[in-house]
C-alpha cells in the first residue's frame, strides 16, 4: 500500500506554485501528477492537501536536545516531537550535553535513543571539537566520522585558541568534515548578559560586544583559507560577522553561515524588560545589526535558517537576566514566524524562505534530504499558510516554554510532518 496526498501546493525549483499530487511508496516519492489528473488512489492511504502546502521537511542544523544529562529541559523524545511539530525532519543535534558528545560512545547513544524514541525524526549529531569542550586537547575526530557525526564544533563555547582551531581545521579538513564554530571570544564577554546598547545602558548590566563573534569569525576565516576546510559559522547577530563571512565568500574561501529566526526579528531594543525569555547568546543585538543579517541572508552571504532550539526550564529561567542560562526554544515557532514576518508582508518569496530552511542546509553539509524530486525520501511537512493562532508556550510539546514570542498572531502552522513516508506529527492527533 502507497500514500497518495492530494492537491496540495508544491513549489517548483523557480518557486512557482502549483497543485499536485504526490504518491509514496516505500518511503520514497515515487510519482507526481499534475492536479487536473485522476490518480488512481483504490488500495491506497489517501491524505487530503487541498489549499495546504506541501514543502520539504525542513532541515535544522542547530538544535540542543539536552540527552544525556539535562532531561528535565529536554529529551530525544521531547526534543523531536517539538521538531516534528515545527514541520522539521531532520535536526542536528549540538554536543553541549552532560556527558557531552566526544566519544563514540556518546554518539551511539543519541543514535540508539533516537531510533527508539526519536518519533522518526532524522537526528544528527554534531561531534565535539574538544575534549570535555575545554578547548585543551582535540577529541578522536577519525572515530566520531566513522561513528556518524555529521561535523565537528564546540556550540555553547568558543574555541578560545587560534592555533588549536587550526590544529582542528587541519585534521576535519583531512577527513572532509566541516568545522562549526560557535563565536566567541572570552575575554570580552566577562558575565554580560545582553548585548551592549541601549536596553543594557538603561538596566546598568554589563554588555557583550560585537567584536566578540566577529573577531572568532575574521580569525576563523584565515584559518579556513590556510587549511582548506569548510568552515560553517553558527548563529550569526553581528553586522561584522556579516562583513567578514562575504569578504571569506569573496576570496574563495569555503565559509558557510547560519542565522536564527529570532537574530531576524528582534533587536536589543524590543527587551521589554528584564525578562530572560529574552536572554540568549548571541544576544539580541542592535537594529543595524538585524538589518545586516537579513540583507546577508537575501544575498547570499548566510545560507541558511536555524533555530538553535535551545530549552531551558522555568525555575532556570526564573533566576532573571543575569544569572538565567543564555537560550530560548525555536521549533514550533520557526517557520511561522518568518511566513508572517517576511513572506505574507511581500518582502520575501515563499520559495526563498522553503530553500533556506531544506535544500540549502542540505546541499551545504552534504545531505540527500530538502526535496520532493522522484526517488527522494518522503520528508515533508504540511503546511496552512492561512491558518492564524496565537503562540502559546503551554501548548508547546517542547518540556521548556522559554521563548520571548508568547502571544505573537501568526500565520502558517505545519499540520502534518512525515518522515520516510511516515507520518511524524500530526495536527490532528493532538
Ligand atoms: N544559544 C544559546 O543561547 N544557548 C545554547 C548554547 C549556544 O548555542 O551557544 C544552549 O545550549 O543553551
Ligand atoms: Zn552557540
Ligand atoms: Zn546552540
Amino acid at each position: 500500500m502507497g500514500i497518495w496526498i492530494l492537491n496540495g501546493t508544491t513549489l517548483d525549483a523557480s518557486g512557482q506554485e502549483a497543485v499536485k499530487h504526490l504518491f509514496i511508496e516505500n518511503g520514497k516519492i515515487a510519482q507526481r501528477l499534475d492536479g487536473q489528473e485522476t490518480p488512481e488512489t483504490a488500495g491506497h492511504e489517501v491524505i487530503e492537501a487541498a489549499g495546504k502546502l506541501v514543502s520539504p521537511g525542513f532541515i535544522d542544523m542547530h538544535v540542543h536536545l539536552r540527552e544525556p544529562g539535562f532531561e528535565h529541559k529536554e529529551t530525544i523524545a521531547s526534543g523531536t516531537r517539538s521538531a516534528a511539530r515545527g514541520g522539521y525532519t531532520t535536526i542536528a543535534c549540538m554536543p553541549n550535553t552532560k556527558p557531552v558528545i566526544d566519544t563514540v560512545d556518546t554518539v551511539k547513544f543519541i543514535q540508539g535513543k533516537t531510533e527508539t524514541e526519536g518519533n522518526g525524526v532524522r537526528v544528527l549529531p554534531y561531534g565535539c571539537i574538544s575534549k570535555n569542550q575545554l578547548g585543551r586537547e582535540l577529541t578522536d575526530f577519525e572515530g566520531l566520522k566513522d561513528a556518524g557525526v555529521v561535523a565537528f564544533t564546540d556550540d555553547g563555547v568558543g574555541v578560545q585558541s587560534a592555533q588549536m582551531m587550526k590544529d582542528a581545521m587541519a585534521r576535519a579538513a583531512a577527513l572532509g568534515m566541516p568545522i562549526v564554530a560557535h563565536c566567541e571570544d572570552d575575554t570580552m564577554v566577562k558575565g554580560a548578559p545582553v548585548s551592549e546598547g541601549t536596553f543594557a545602558d538603561k538596566h546598568g548590566l554589563k554588555g557583550i560586544p560585537n567584536e566578540s563573534e566577529a573577531i572568532h569569525v575574521g580569525r576563523d576565516i584565515l584559518l579556513a583559507e590556510a587549511t582548506g576546510v569548510h568552515y560553517h559559522v553558527c548563529h550569526v547577530s553581528t553586522e561584522q560577522s556579516v562583513r567578514l563571512i562575504r569578504l571569506g565568500k569573496q576570496i574563495g574561501v569555503k565559509v558557510t553561515a547560519e542565522v536564527c529566526p529570532h537574530h531576524l526579528l528582534l533587536s536589543e531594543e524590543d527587551i521589554p524588560g528584564m525578562d530572560a525569555n529574552w536572554k540568549m547568546n548571541p544576544p539580541l543585538r542592535s537594529k543595524r545589526d538585524v538589518e545586516a543579517v537579513i540583507e546577508a541572508l537575501e544575498d547570499g552571504t548566510i545560507d541558511m535558517i536555524v533555530t538553535d532550539h535551545a530549552p531551558h526550564s522555568d525555575e532556570e529561567k526564573a533566576k532573571g537576566m543575569q544569572l538565567a542560562p543564555f537560550g530560548i526554544v525555536g521549533f514550533e515557532t520557526a517557520f511561522p514566524l518568518l511566513y508572517t514576518k517576511f513572506v505574507a508582508t511581500g518582502k520575501w518569496s515563499l520559495g526563498f524562505l522553503i530553500e533556506r530552511m531544506t535544500s540549502v542546509p542540505a546541499d551545504v553539509f552534504g545531505l540527500p534530504w530538502g526535496q520532493l524530486e522522484i526517488g527522494s525520501e518522503a520528508d515533508l511537512t504540511l503546511i496552512d499558510l492561512k491558518k492564524e493562532k496565537e503562540v502559546d508556550p503551554a501548548e508547546f510539546l517542547s518540556k521548556s516554554r522559554n521563548t520571548p514570542f508568547t502571544g505573537w498572531k501568526l500565520k502558517g502552522w505545519p499540520v502534518l510532518t512525515m518522515v520516510a513516508g511516515s507520518v511524524a506529527w500530526t495536527e490532528s492527533s493532538e
